[in-house]
């Protein structure tokens, strides 16, 4: 059991959700988010399941950020609930939100290292914020993360500014695993990256699912990453998630947007790549 979902029971919350062997890490149930007049987000509902890549998809501006930015409390919804890891935030005290904090990992779109920080001390700035560890260990544990990612050790002396943009991704990935999360959110983590990086990138986010049971929900425009590294999918439009399931179930879907998005040249082309790889 999760520390943060043994930390609910005995808050009294339900908790985590159990479907057979799946269970809901993140849990959204007829959420509404609006701006103003503007309601972006609309009795949306969502599980994602523990140690899956679910890859969130949907047109510019749908709201997926917004989802992502509600879901980790930095929106406000209007109505609705979230439990990550079982735990309702909204009703959370600050001991279980920080254990929650704890167990949940984020690589925002442009990585957002601090660039006056080395990428060893960058990795080390959770640490910092949650624990209470001696300097030398704290090197330690980061020049893990730095492995854990496939960086080289030598680019823990290095600033930002001296990494390519795949270096600056990892790095910014080896930062969002510093605590061990159980779940980790990311952001376009391959936008900009050409694609023999991306799908270097998609490698290594299948190979932390493997290792460390961890669970991915990724959101991204990327064709190549749905298809190669994606378990399941869900979509976003119309303020809700549309569809959710595999990429077959995409692939055999007539909703317009996801027959376009999905059935387009391109993705035809990924498509047939990976049927002749298969
Ligand atoms: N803080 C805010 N105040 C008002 N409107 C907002 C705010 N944040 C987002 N929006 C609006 O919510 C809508 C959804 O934006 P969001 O950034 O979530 O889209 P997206 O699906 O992530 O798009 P993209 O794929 O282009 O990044 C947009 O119309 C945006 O202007």
């Amino acid at each position: 059991m999760d520390a943060t979902t043994q930390q609910s029971h005995q808050n009294g919350s339900a908790p985590a959700h159990q479907g057979g062997e799946r269970e809901v890490i993140l849990e959204a149930r007829d959420v509404t988010v609006s701006f103003g007049e503007k309601t972006i987000l609309e009795n949306l509902d969502l599980d994602v399941y523990r140690g899956e890549i679910l890859g969130f998809v949907g047109g510019s501006g749908t709201g997926k950020s917004v989802l992502l930015r509600t879901v980790l409390g930095l929106n406000k919804k209007q109505s609705g609930t979230i439990k990550l890891l079982g735990v309702d935030l909204d009703g959370a005290d600050d001991r279980t939100r920080m254990a929650v904090d704890m167990r949940t990992g984020v690589l925002f779109q442009h990585g957002a290292l601090f660039s006056a920080l080395t990428v060893l001390e960058n990795i080390q700035v959770p640490m910092r914020e949650y624990l209470d560890l001696p300097p030398k260990l704290m090197d330690e544990l980061a020049r893990l993360k730095i492995d854990l990612v496939g960086l080289p050790q030598d680019a823990g002396t290095k600033f930002p500014s001296e990494l390519s943009g795949g270096m600056i991704k990892r790095a910014a990935l080896a930062r969002a695993l510093a605590l061990d999360p159980a779940i980790v959110f990311l952001d376009e983590p391959t936008s900009g990256l050409d694609p023999i990086g991306a799908a270097d990138f998609d490698d290594l986010v299948k190979t932390l699912r493997d290792t460390l049971g961890l669970t991915v929900y990724m959101v991204t425009h990327d064709l190549d990453s749905l298809f190669s590294a994606c378990d399941r999918i869900a979509v976003l439009g119309k303020k809700r998630v549309l569809v959710d399931g595999t990429i077959e179930d995409m692939l055999k879907s007539e909703e317009p947007w996801v027959k376009s998005y999905f059935r387009g040249k391109r993705a035809r082309q990924i498509d047939l790549e990976a049927r002749e790889t298969a």
